[in-house]
């Protein structure tokens, strides 16, 4: 069955209905910008008038032909003049990007930098492939609404949906951000699960339907150990593709070494965050650099380096939350157009950034098969290398390694959602995300 467009009403009554039947909601709400100067058909276009003339939201339409697709809403209708079609001639192919959790806190600051153009530049266009669920559908048409009034050149589609298998149809980037936040009372055992299950079924649903070459950023908690289940549930996709987000970590941590020195925060570099994306994560200051010198020759304070600095990186997130009640949402999308953008453009003579990668063949002696954040370079193709020429000392390996046992814990955990057997939890008592107090 598929509907010319759908409206908040009709959502709504088919959200009523049994999830099976659900599916073909996501025979997607299509906005489509025209490359062309045809005119439109007339039914359509008069339909769509008419909701924009009325200053209603779109209204609720059912195919009278089942056969024409939707191909534009409200807005996304009009024609490009002939000025504005020499242009596009100049842009590249369009580029497909998955978004989940679409209506989320995130994704509402994301969606519009990337729309912009911040990740892949003024010449590039961008469909939108959004993915929610029963619960947010109208949120996600609300969200789309707001794109369409944004008037951005480059967006050229926006799709809503529900089901993944349609959602990642040939997606090139796929930002995975929705997770379920861990309620009172409820164990870190029972979070990886619940969310486990969502990313195992996102992960058979990528491997199905996207791009072979699709890259993929995990951002729902945890994070590192989401991917890992992702990854193993998408075996055709590289390994290599799937990345679990601690770039806000390394801002973070750059934040507060420019604070301490005394220095604006674009001197601070190579700042690695290593392991997990929780208040075990290591902030190496040993082979960070200020103004280009190691950070221990300007910031002479060991134990702030070793004890405050530390901390204060792993629980940014909880304090944050403390003062304004909610989590980093801003920042979190802005650290997402800086991981995308670290793979899509050379980086910087040396220089590095922090992603969570699989670790199988990692130089570092980390333990091989688990999600684990460590210095990556790229040369802009989407790829990266992990960077050879760092150093350790006592403090950072210990450091390192208890991290490390956290994930082989969150591994074990999750390991009827890895296809690795019977799941064992032992997870340790005293680590948290970090947005947890
Ligand atoms: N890696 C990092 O650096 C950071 C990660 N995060 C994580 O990002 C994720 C999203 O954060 P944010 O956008 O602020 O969160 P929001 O609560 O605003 O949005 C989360 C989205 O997750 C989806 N979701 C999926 N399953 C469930 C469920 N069972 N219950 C409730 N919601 C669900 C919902 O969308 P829908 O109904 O459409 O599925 C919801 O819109 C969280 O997991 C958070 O911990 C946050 C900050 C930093
Ligand atoms: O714990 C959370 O949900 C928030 C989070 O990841 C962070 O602030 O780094």
């Amino acid at each position: 069955m598929a509907l010319a467009y759908l409206s908040p009403s009709y959502a709504n009554t088919q959200l009523h209905l049994h999830s099976s039947q659900l599916s073909f909601l996501s025979t997607h709400l299509s906005f489509h910008r025209r490359h062309s100067l045809r005119p439109l058909p007339r039914t359509r276009n008069a339909r769509i008038s008419c909701s924009v003339a009325s200053n209603e939201a779109p209204v609720a339409v059912q195919a009278q032909d089942q056969k024409i697709k939707p191909e534009c809403f409200g807005v996304f209708c009009t024609t490009y003049d002939l000025k504005a079609e020499e242009e596009t001639k100049s842009w590249k192919k369009l580029i497909n990007i998955a978004v989940s959790g679409a209506a989320g806190m995130i994704s509402n600051h994301l969606l519009f930098k990337l729309a912009a153009g911040e990740v892949f530049g003024p010449d590039q266009p961008i469909a939108f492939k959004l993915l929610g669920s029963e619960r947010s559908f109208q949120a996600l048409e609300g969200v789309a609404m707001e794109l369409e009034d944004s008037l951005f050149p480059l967006l050229r589609e926006v799709s809503i949906g529900i089901d993944p298998y349609e959602v990642f149809q040939d997606v090139e980037w796929a930002l995975l951000i929705g997770a379920k936040p861990r309620g009172p009372g409820m164990e870190r055992a029972d979070l990886l699960d619940i969310n486990g299950q969502i990313f195992a079924e996102q992960g058979k649903a990528l491997n199905a339907v996207a791009s072979r070459n699709v890259k993929v950023m995990v951002v729902g908690n945890p994070c590192n150990t989401n991917a890992l289940i992702c990854m193993k549930n998408a075996p055709n996709i590289p390994a290599k593709n799937f990345h679990a987000l601690t770039r806000l970590d390394e801002n973070r941590a750059k934040c507060q070494l420019a604070l301490k020195a005394g220095v604006f925060y674009d001197k601070v570099s190579n700042v690695t965050i290593w392991g997990n994306h929780s208040t075990t994560q290591v902030p190496d200051f040993l082979n960070a650099r200020i103004n280009g010198l190691p950070v221990k020759e300007v910031i002479k304070d060991i134990k702030w380096l070793e004890e405050e600095f530390t901390e204060k990186v792993q629980k940014r997130g909880g304090v944050l939350i403390q003062k304004w009640g909610r989590s980093s949402a801003a920042s979190t999308a802005v650290s997402i157009v800086d991981a995308m953008k670290s793979l899509v453009t050379p980086t910087p003579e040396g220089d590095w950034f922090s992603s969570g990668v699989y670790t199988t063949g990692n130089p570092y002696g980390v333990a091989e098969g688990i999600v684990f954040s460590m210095p990556c370079r790229s040369k802009g193709d989407g790829d990266y290398e992990l960077v050879k020429d760092v150093i350790f000392d006592e403090y950072l390996l210990k450091r390192i390694t208890k991290t490390e046992a956290e994930l082989l814990a969150e591994k074990r955990c999750v390991a009827h959602l890895t296809g690795e057997g019977i799941a064992f939890c032992d997870l340790p008592e005293d680590t948290m995300l970090p947005g947890e107090m």
